[in-house]
């Protein structure tokens, strides 16, 4: 029987959270400003956001490494705002946590766990770094190990006290892409099987597709949506949740409604909409790549031309000019197709994938 057990999953709330960091002689920057998000016992969410936007700091207000302005931390029924960092039985994975350097890793692993009286502690580092492949590194000091390796250590530690709250900021960032895939795949088994309730902020989507139950995406301070990969993609919130997911990036077009169901781009294109905004309304419109398609002859369409066409083999990317457009958009098509530069195209897209939003504020026009 395995020394690792399964953790009790608790819930994890974040309710109306605020920072304010006040620094003397200049003006208070408002980091996080009311954050309210509801953590499943045992759900992974991804944090995911611009560089900037608050989500090391919402971290760390978790971790007790920084203080709340204002608002609430719940673990279970448990209030954590006012608790020693050490007191709120969280798993921290942030690569800011120093290791001691006297220690080799074995004894950097070991060292909180032995200080809590842990029987079976050297037991269950043998069995987390077994877990994660890195047996090897456990005889090393610290000043010896690579980034790479360091990352690995200091996700052993974050998994080896059994927390039932994990907060692990970019942990697979120094690894390289094979052992990317490796460590990942396994911390999301590990993940499972003893039910953490989980927070990873990443800046790589692909990583935030793969390991979350759920993705919140945040930007100045505030979560923009929360949802699951497909809510996000399929219905995003606003223009800057439908920028910063997806890949290729959404097309983005100014455009003016028609009559309800329509809106006109470019010089003499037309997109049938499942918007209701209100005709003759001015809009950004925004297209998934993945969303946009040739039309028949007898669909409502953007007409345009070719300029560049790239053969990926599972698909392929046609870059199309559209006439009266400042910018060009952006087509996945199918693997069998080919197209030429000069070829003319007709584009369009099903009504809901045709998103419009507020070119103001960016809010999405239902
Ligand atoms: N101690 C501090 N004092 C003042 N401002 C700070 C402090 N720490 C962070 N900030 C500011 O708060 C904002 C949010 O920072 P934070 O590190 O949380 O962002 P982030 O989303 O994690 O970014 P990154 O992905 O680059 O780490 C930034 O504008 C940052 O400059």
């Amino acid at each position: 029987m395995s020394v690792l057990t399964q953790t009790t999953a608790k819930a994890l709330v974040l309710e109306n959270l605020h920072k304010r960091y006040e620094s003397r002689g200049r003006e208070a920057f408002h980091a996080v400003k009311g954050i309210d998000l509801h953590i499943e016992p045992g759900e992974l969410v991804a944090l995911l956001g611009p560089s900037g936007c608050g989500k090391t700091t919402t971290l760390r207000m978790i971790a007790g490494l920084e203080t709340v302005t204002s608002g609430d931390i719940r673990i279970g029924d448990r209030s954590i705002p006012h608790l020693p960092p050490g007191r709120r039985d969280i798993g921290v994975g942030f690569e800011s946590y120093a290791l001691y350097p006297p220690l080799d890793v074995e004894g950097n692993l070991s060292y909180g766990l032995k200080a809590r009286g842990v029987k079976d502690a050297d037991a269950r580092v043998r069995a987390i770094a077994e877990r994660l492949e890195m047996t090897d590194l456990l005889p090393l000091r610290p000043a010896g190990l690579s980034s790479g390796q360091k990352q690995r250590v200091a996700l052993a530690r974050a998994l080896v006290r059994n927390p039932p709250v994990l907060l692990l900021d970019e942990p697979l960032s120094h690894l390289d892409a094979a052992q990317r895939q490796r460590v990942r795949r396994e911390l999301k088994v590990l993940q499972r099987e003893f039910g953490y309730t989980t927070i990873v902020v990443t800046h790589d989507q692909l990583e935030a597709l793969s390991l979350a139950d759920r993705l919140a995406v945040m930007d100045g301070g505030v979560i923009q949506q929360f949802g699951t990969a497909d809510e996000i993609f399929d219905d995003p919130a606003n223009r800057f949740v439908a920028d910063f997911v997806g890949e290729p990036k959404i097309n983005l077009v100014e455009g003016v409604v028609d009559r309800a169901g329509s809106v006109r781009v470019g010089r003499d294109g037309v997109l049938p909409t499942a918007s209701r905004a209100a005709a003759g309304t001015a809009v950004t419109v925004g297209v998934r790549p993945q969303d946009a398609r040739i039309a028949r002859a007898d669909e409502a369409s953007v007409p345009g031309e070719v300029v560049v066409f790239e053969n990926l083999l599972e698909f392929g990317l046609a870059t199309v000019s559209v006439e009266g457009l400042d910018s060009s958009v952006v087509v996945q098509t199918s693997p069998e197709v080919d197209y030429r530069r000069g070829d003319a195209v007709r584009l369009t897209a099903p009504p809901a994938r045709v998103y419009l939003f507020d070119p103001e504020d960016g809010a999405r026009l239902r």
